[in-house]
């Protein structure tokens, strides 16, 4: 299967530089986690990758051939709001028959299996549904068509802690039983931290983070000691955001400790988890410079 990549990606909402030179390669069988502060522009770039937007300038590239809008690879890519293109009006039964007819397969078993375990009835109609479970029905059709690129938006927008549990586990049975490539847009960051293998932070219209989860958790330090010797450790690398409590001084780093630098006694220095670091990475006047 080929990669999916963007190259110089621009998009203008008018004057507003939604997204600013976006270079990104989304690879098959992987599980990608997109973060990103409020309307930073996440479903923008999904919508993009999928064909639903046009970008204002750049290229996307489907292996070796650039996209143009029509020859957009469409049973390959799927975005879980493609759903809002059917009436909502409709029977979720209905919506499913079509979304199959559409995609050209669809896995039933799996479909009605998790119709059973969310409680869901597919004789309701889309628009009677809540929010949550309007999202557990998106969730479902999109695990359950044969797509190999999956961007889920918001799977867990409105689902109470159970039902999140639940899906995440169906998230991670669909791709052992058939690995494809899921891109999970989500502000719920510490669940999602078992789930995916990479990691994208959008922010300012830029991507700051692109890297294995492995490789973002064992960057992401903590530095506290007495505020002179946590200064001269920290020289040259890079800060994300520091604080002082008493005479405790405390610097968070995402940068690799280097070797040769001797760590003084009084300083601690312990790893901090993916949330901790998304909150220094997008925090508005941090020091942040990746
Ligand atoms: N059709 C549009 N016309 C004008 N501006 C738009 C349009 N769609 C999105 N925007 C703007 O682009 C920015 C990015 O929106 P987007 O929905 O992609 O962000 P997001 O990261 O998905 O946000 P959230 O996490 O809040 O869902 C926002 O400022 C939004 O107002």
């Amino acid at each position: 299967m080929p990669n999916l990549q963007t190259t110089q990606l621009i998009k203008q909402f008018g004057k507003q530089v939604v997204l600013d030179d976006i270079n990104l390669t989304l690879k098959p069988n992987t599980i990608y986690g997109l973060l990103g502060r409020n309307g930073v522009g996440k479903s923008t770039l999904l919508s993009i990758l999928a064909n639903h937007q046009t970008a204002s300038l750049g290229e996307i590239k489907w292996g070796d051939t650039v996209l143009t809008g029509r020859d957009h690879p469409l049973q390959t890519i799927y975005l879980m709001s493609e759903i809002n293109l059917f009436n909502k009006d409709d029977k979720l039964r209905t919506i499913i028959k079509n979304t199959a007819l559409l995609q050209g397969s669809f896995d039933h078993a799996l479909a009605e299996e998790m119709l059973t375990a969310f409680d869901l009835n597919p004789k309701k109609k889309l628009n009677q549904l809540s929010t949550g479970y309007r999202t557990i029905f998106k969730t479902i059709v999109a695990l359950c068509v044969p797509a190999e690129y999956v961007f889920l938006d918001e799977p867990v927008l409105g689902l109470d802690a159970n039902y999140r549990s639940l899906l995440y586990r169906y998230i991670l049975q669909a791709y052992e039983s058939r690995p494809r490539t899921f891109v999970v847009a989500t502000h719920i960051i510490e669940e999602i931290a078992t789930l995916v293998e990479h990691v994208l932070v959008l922010n300012d219209a830029q991507l700051i983070v692109d890297d294995d989860l492995e490789t973002v958790l064992a960057k992401s330090y903590r530095v506290s000691g007495p505020e002179e010797l946590v200064r001269e450790y920290c020289t040259d690398l890079n800060v994300l955001g520091s604080q002082q409590m008493g005479t405790l001084y405390t610097v968070y780093l995402y940068d690799v400790l280097p070797e040769e630098r001797v760590i003084p006694d009084r300083l601690t220095i312990d790893h901090i988890d993916l949330q901790e670091t998304f909150i220094k990475l997008t925090n508005k006047g941090s020091e942040a410079h990746v």
